[in-house]
């Protein structure tokens, strides 16, 4: 690769600029180029990367950065490389924007720092090492019904609102925690504000020092929203590939990531598909999703952010993420509605691993007797809302009653939604979650209310809370 090539911006549409070079000198497809210019009375630097070469010499590039100001003739520079980032340990305990610059107003990393270019590809085959071991997250609902897998990856869909981000910080706050190892996180298109309350989130579990985030928010291009996840994940790779640790990746949102590349896609003139979609959105995920993976030099766990399109989980932005998971958790609008948080969908979130091989007997068959109850629950509730519980035959009125104690002890309070709920957080361990479900389905719980098991941690809580309502 030649370094240092010199051309003219010839056109500028938003963030896409075209750019002529001299024949015999024309970047490649994703080389990195740096275009400098003045505005303002300030010297400005774009970096902007190829994304197509079309005739006469001209590349079109999706800029990294926004263009106002940059003026045609501008000379762009030819780096020679795509986009490249720091990585190592000096990347822990700092905030970054999708190009690897820091933004988090602390001394600038040293000059010797690595980088590495955000191209990379996905391990090979023979390398690849899939996991079945559980990853506790302490939160009663996913841990019963979608574990996730230690070295897996898991997606937590929702509509608008729902609950996503805060469930994410509460991974956070219990993984991270309990995980002593390495995190980084992709802050994908989302508020910025979020970002700022999750930096102060870590700062307060103290797990910042161990933790690099990446941030490319609403607010900026569509093509540093874009490579916001590659550059988290390049960081994320040098602690699996190089110092051979096991990596928490988390990333909100995928579909902001779908979203910028769909952005681009039509900026670049091409033909959208299936919903307006970019034609490239199969192969645009395959390349991210394949590198989000264990190796046998470490593993990375990923816990991935889904925003669901009005409610549809068959668009195809959240069709495609569910095929690269091992763990799918569904936020539902109805159960949110009903005040019940986090708002997971138990019938329709699944795992790879709830197995009965992999999680053994008694949680698989508790999950699956819960399963059944909610389903013939829901059955019946047309019949409930006509005639009532009472009309229903003894074994149904049964079904109903555990149903609903069910979906209260699903409940649980939030460290960090402390300031919703006026509750302290609540950490369940597995034994105990799985304890708690027996309990009701045995009908140990039969005879106390249902108020009792609603926002709570272990089932002797509600033994208790239903002492004090008495
Ligand atoms: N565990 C919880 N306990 C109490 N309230 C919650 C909980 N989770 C979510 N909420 C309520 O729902 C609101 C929205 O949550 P959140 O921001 O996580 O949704 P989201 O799905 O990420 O939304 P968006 O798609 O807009 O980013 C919160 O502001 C809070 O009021």
């Amino acid at each position: 690769m030649t370094t240092g090539n010199k051309g003219s911006v010839i056109q500028i549409v938003g963030p896409i600029i075209d750019i002529r070079f001299e024949q015999g000198e024309i970047p490649e497809i994703r080389n990195a180029i740096e275009i400098a210019h003045g505005y303002n009375g300030r010297k400005l630097r774009v970096l902007a990367e190829v994304a197509m070469q079309t005739e006469g010499g001209i590349v079109r590039c999706v800029s990294m950065q926004p263009t106002d100001g940059l003026p045609r003739g501008a000379e762009a520079v030819d780096t020679g490389h795509p986009i490249e980032v720091p990585i190592g340990k000096e990347t822990l305990g700092r905030l970054f924007n999708a190009l690897g610059e820091t933004i988090d107003n602390l001394p600038p990393l040293p000059d010797k720092v690595e980088r590495q270019h955000i191209r990379g590809n996905p391990p090979l085959f023979q390398d690849i090492d899939p996991q079945d071991n559980v990853h506790e997250t302490g939160i009663k609902v996913i841990d019963l019904i979608s574990p996730y897998v230690k070295g897996g990856k898991t997606g937590l869909f929702g509509g608008a609102g729902v609950g996503k981000t805060v469930i994410i910080m509460e991974l956070i706050h219990n993984m991270a925690k309990h995980h002593g190892g390495i995190s980084v996180f992709a802050g994908v298109g989302e508020r910025t504000r979020e970002g700022n309350d999750l930096w102060l989130e870590m700062q307060e579990s103290g797990v910042l020092d161990k933790t690099a985030l990446v941030f490319g928010q609403m607010g900026e291009v569509p093509g540093a929203r874009m490579i916001t996840p590659l550059t988290a994940l390049t960081q994320a790779e040098y602690f699996r590939d190089r110092e051979h640790q096991d990596v928490l990746f988390f990333m909100d949102n995928v579909f902001r990531f779908v979203q910028a590349g769909s952005e681009v896609s039509t900026l670049l003139g091409r033909m959208p598909s299936a919903v307006g979609y970019q034609p490239t959105l199969g192969a645009e995920m395959g390349r991210l999703e394949e590198r989000i993976t264990s190796t046998r030099s470490g593993y990375i766990t990923s816990i991935q952010a889904v925003f669901v399109p009005a409610d549809d989980i068959t668009d195809p932005a959240a069709a495609i993420t569910f095929s690269h998971l091992d763990a799918s958790t569904v936020l539902s609008r109805d159960i949110a509605a009903l005040g019940i948080y986090p708002a997971v969908d138990p019938l329709q979130s699944s795992s790879r691993i709830l197995d009965v091989s992999i999680v053994g007997k008694e949680h698989y068959e508790t999950a699956r007797e819960v399963k059944r109850i909610l389903q013939r629950y829901n059955e019946l509730k047309d019949i409930v809302a006509i005639l009532g519980v009472s009309e229903l035959p003894k074994e149904d009125e049964l079904t109903v009653n555990r149903a609903r104690k069910i979906q209260r002890f699903f409940s649980q309070p939030f460290t960090v939604a402390e300031r919703f709920t006026g509750l302290p957080g609540r950490y369940v361990k597995l034994p105990d979650t799985i304890k708690g479900f027996q309990a009701i389905i045995n009908g140990d719980g039969d005879n106390l209310p249902e108020q009792a098991f609603y926002n709570i941690g272990t089932i002797d809580e509600a033994y208790e809370k239903a002492k004090k309502m008495q």
